[in-house]
């Protein structure tokens, strides 16, 4: 294993495969035993939690659902904001219970904008299950029910995560180097 490169930057391991697969079973173990007989709804977020969310749903034993969805943020103006627009979330979510599966939950500001536009809807219950999450970057702070790890402050590459569109089909994660 060793640093590589993408565009301009370098990037070293940081979570191997078997590491991530692992923990990855953990989660999926819960989920079987917290959500039994309550036929839960999964909904993806694309792009980067593709594979994430392919890995732990082939290990739910479970009957349960999945969508994906793509969330699109325009640059409002001042008095607006962010205002994120879900692409391709056809189901009712009245009374279901919703497991939201996220790669990385970094500064929280994409699910604080977008959870309310779930709970709108009525679910039974609203969970997140996040692949990682950076508590030093939290602006938005956001309830994670389910998390894989936590992590430091540092870019990260690879297991759907890409940079500028590259390095998404690596089977590990990686950190960015910081050049001094
Ligand atoms: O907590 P935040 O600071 O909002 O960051 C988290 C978001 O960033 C990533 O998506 P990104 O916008 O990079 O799009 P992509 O998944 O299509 O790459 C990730 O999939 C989350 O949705
Ligand atoms: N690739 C990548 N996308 C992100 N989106 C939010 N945080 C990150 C990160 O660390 N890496």
């Amino acid at each position: 294993m060793s640093v590589i490169q993408v565009h301009d930057k370098k990037f070293q391991p940081y979570i191997g495969e078997a590491e991530l697969q692992l923990r990855i079973k953990e989660m999926a173990a819960l989920l079987n035993k917290d959500l039994e007989g309550e036929r839960p709804l999964f909904i993806a977020i694309l792009n980067g939690s593709f594979m994430f969310a392919a890995d732990i749903f082939k290990h739910l034993t479970i009957e349960a659902e999945i969508s994906f969805i793509k969330l699109v943020s325009y640059k409002g103006t001042k008095s607006s904001g962010n205002v994120i627009t879900a692409i391709g979330l056809d189901e009712d979510l009245f009374g279901r219970t919703v497991v939201i599966l996220e790669d990385i939950v970094d500064t929280g500001r994409t699910l604080s904008q977008f959870l309310p536009q779930l709970e709108h809807q009525q679910p039974k219950k609203l969970m997140i299950a996040s692949l990682l999450t950076k508590p030093e970057a939290v602006i938005h702070p956001i309830k994670i029910d389910y998390l894989g790890f936590s992590v430091p402050d540092k870019f990260l590459l690879g297991y759907g995560l890409d940079y500028d569109g590259l390095g998404r089909n690596l089977p590990q994660i990686y950190q960015l180097v910081e050049m001094p």
